[in-house]
């Protein structure tokens, strides 16, 4: 089976190009942010060890070929026998490897399920990090679409090529795992790397401005990355994902003023620039008033709370997409941002700043939360031999 392109592998690819999937870390987190994104949760439905770790091992191969845009199998969607079903479901036939990036992740239910049972013998590996996100103010989840024993996101240049690999590890895992819920996204709401420009959410507004980016090596080793010293040495080099469904009242948000939108982030629409002046990348000036000696980023703006010097000096590398899920039948859309950060420990990180946000931000008349999900990330997969989760289960 022939790639379906040339692979690059350069740090920074173009858009038909791949991305390296061997490596310390895995691809994905600080790959600079696709446009597309499908991401998927699973059930585990087997008690068996032995026909997860095989399924891993067969998801891994598969992950391997298809981000250097091959089919899922070696056979692929018409290389094999006709009696039997192809090895790649072959939508995605003739188009380059998109730089899809596959992330695998494993929720806190994989390590003692909702009955307390430590189905798998893992149940003493398990990261104080993933310990459960408390609950927050406000937050309306659905378990339906919450949690997970299993997530893989998937983000490509091609919504096509993203959903094609979500699909075929669905039908590898057959038998083993079973899908809880799945995520569409576009239009990257993060920027990941100081060469991106700054991408708008929904709200029309730039978004990922003051993100960790890839670029700031200190911070990423600081913030992002765990180490064996965090208490799990088959954590080190991996990383944490927090996941969270915002819906958004969009209708409500397009009859707000624009200084009203302004406030409530305290950056301006236009250019992003902080309401304290200067430009998108010039630091905030919490502590500058107006001429009526308010603070010209009020107490309760978006900036302001989840800033790092409100929290502690937590940062997160944000690398979240917008939705549109069609329509709620109420006469509005069904749209949001589908939220994800990346940090070494969300307990220090992610949950202050979302603690902070639920309680105080003027931006919750316009959003609520509606799914939740906590993945600990493991690191790279080095090499054909190594497989996602080796560390876990070897
Ligand atoms: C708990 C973490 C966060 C949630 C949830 C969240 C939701 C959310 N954010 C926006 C839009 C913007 N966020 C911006 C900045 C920003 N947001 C968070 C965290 C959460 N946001 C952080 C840590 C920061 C950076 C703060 C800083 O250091 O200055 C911005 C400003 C531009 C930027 O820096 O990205 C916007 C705009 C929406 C619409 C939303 C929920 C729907
Ligand atoms: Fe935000």
């Amino acid at each position: 089976v022939e790639a379906r392109s040339e692979t690059a592998g350069t740090a920074s690819p173009g858009p038909h190009d791949a991305v390296p999937f061997y490596g310390e870390h895995q691809a994905g987190i600080v790959t600079p942010a696709q446009d597309r994104l499908h991401f998927v949760a699973f059930d585990v439905i087997t008690d068996d060890r032995a026909k997860l770790v095989e399924m891993l091992r067969d998801w891994t191969l598969a992950a391997a070929r298809m981000t250097a845009g091959l089919d899922a199998g070696a056979l692929g969607a018409v290389g094999g026998p006709a009696q039997a079903p192809p090895q790649d479901t072959g939508e995605a036939l003739g188009l380059p490897p998109s730089q899809l990036t596959l992330t695998f992740g494993v929720g806190g239910s994989l390590f003692r399920d909702a009955k307390g049972r430590d189905r798998f013998g893992i149940a003493a590996r398990r990261p104080a990090a993933l310990e459960d996100l408390p609950h927050f103010p406000g937050d309306a989840l659905r378990p339906e679409i919450s949690g997970g024993d299993l997530c893989v996101q998937a983000c490509a240049q091609d919504p096509q090529v993203a959903v094609h690999a979500v699909r075929n590890l669905a039908r590898i895992g057959m038998g083993v795992v079973s899908v809880r819920y799945s995520q569409l996204g576009f239009g990257r709401t993060s920027s990941t790397s100081t060469a991106q420009a700054t991408p708008r959410n929904l709200m029309g507004f730039k978004d990922g401005t003051a993100n960790l980016k890839a670029e700031e090596t200190d911070q990423v080793r600081d913030h992002l990355w765990a180490a064996a010293a965090d208490g799990s040495d088959w954590m080190a080099g991996g990383t944490y994902l927090v996941t969270r469904k915002i819906r958004m009242t969009i209708e409500t948000w397009d009859r707000t003023s624009l200084a009203e939108q302004e406030a409530i982030f305290g950056r301006d629409k236009g250019e992003g620039a902080p309401l304290s002046g200067g430009k998108e990348f010039d630091e905030p000036d919490f502590a500058k008033v107006g001429d009526d000696g308010e603070p010209l980023i009020a107490d309760v703006a978006h900036v302001r709370l989840a800033h790092p010097t409100s929290n502690g000096g937590a940062r997160l590398l944000r690398r979240g997409y917008n939705f549109v899920d069609g329509s709620d039948g109420l006469g509005r859309l069904d749209a949001g941002l589908f939220f994800m950060s990346y940090q070494r420990d969300p307990h220090k990180q992610f949950v202050p700043v979302q603690r902070n946000l639920a309680r105080h931000d003027i931006l919750n008349e316009y959003i609520r939360h509606v799914s939740s999900g906590l993945f600990a990330i493991p690191p790279g997969v080095r090499d054909a031999a190594d497989y996602w989760g080796a560390g876990l289960f070897g």
